[in-house]
């Protein structure tokens, strides 16, 4: 790990262990989140993404528990720290329903997101979304997938974070909208260092320097992410993609479910769009 001050990890997670009821969900997870651009966390459904994150957030379920390992915040060990003392260490989330108030305007839900104390960075917040600066006396719940996303990255982006966290913010969004979203998170990674989950393999082309593989609840790559997904055995090997049919690792209780795109399809179709937009990119 660098020694130099100015590069050491934002996030360090280690050896991290979590049992939800009996379940043992995580058996091993551990990263680094640069202090710059957008670290992509990866892995096909059910490998234990959002777990992740949301050990790291202390926002485990009631019965879900972080049973070894250690989380890391800027030099201060926040391992089970409640999310209030994690949030306020300086850390943004946007979670993958988006958390937006439907019933309350634009202004309102980025009024609600102020942290005490300030600085609030409404001018950053306009000029990345001016959309929503419009729409602001709009109710949340009247905007589009892709419009509410924007209000849920700009509550995020709002207070002066160390690091934003982004769970799946393309899911169930239509192409060009997926476009909109991944340029104004290109854009936010220019502010705060980003963690991203995210399943599109071409928006994590875009805009992930780094790449965390979880599989099974274990971290089973890290490294480049340019990399690893011009390498398409291991990206094959690691996420399945154009692989047909590829099973999920659900535990009992959740599946693919209704609305969600078996991974093998959605991560092929984000392979074919990747390597669509690689061959139209000029070098
Ligand atoms: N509250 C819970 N109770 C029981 N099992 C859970 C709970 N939450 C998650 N799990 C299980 O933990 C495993 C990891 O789930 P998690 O949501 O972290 O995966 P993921 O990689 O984020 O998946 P996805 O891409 O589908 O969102 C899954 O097998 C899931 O069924």
């Amino acid at each position: 790990m660098s020694t130099d001050p100015g590069r050491a990890p934002v996030l360090s997670v280690r050896d991290l262990r979590v049992r939800i009821g009996r379940s043992r969900i995580l058996q091993g997870v551990g990263f680094d989140v640069a202090p710059t651009g957008t670290t992509a966390l990866l892995g096909r459904n059910g490998v234990g993404k959002t777990t992740t994150v949301r050990s790291v957030l202390g926002l485990l379920p009631e019965d879900g528990r972080i049973t070894a390992g250690t989380v890391v915040l800027g030099g201060t060990d926040v391992t089970g720290h409640r999310t209030h003392t994690v949030v306020r260490r300086g850390v943004g989330y946007v979670p993958e329903d988006r958390g937006v108030f439907g019933g309350l305007t634009v202004a309102e839900n980025l009024a609600l997101a102020e942290r005490g104390g300030g600085p609030h960075h409404y001018d950053l917040v306009h000029d990345l979304f001016p959309e929503l600066k419009a729409r602001r006396r709009q109710r949340a719940g009247t905007l589009s997938g892709g419009q509410q996303q924007m209000v849920a990255l700009a509550r995020a982006l709002l207070n002066d974070n160390r690091l934003v966290i982004v769970d799946e913010p393309t899911k169930g969004l239509a192409p060009r909208v997926v476009t909109e979203v991944a340029e104004a998170l290109e854009r936010a990674a220019e502010r705060v260092p980003l963690l991203l989950v995210e399943q599109n393999l071409a928006v994590v082309r875009r805009l992930a320097r780094d790449a965390v593989v979880l599989d099974a609840g274990r971290t089973v790559h890290t490294g480049d992410a340019g990399e690893l997904l011009a390498d398409r055995d291991r990206t094959t090997a690691l996420l399945g993609v154009g692989r047909r049919g590829n099973a999920p690792a659900t535990a009992p209780g959740r599946g693919t479910g209704p609305g969600r795109t078996p991974p093998g399809e959605r991560a092929a179709e984000a392979g074919k769009a990747a390597e669509k937009a690689r061959k139209e990119t000029p070098r």
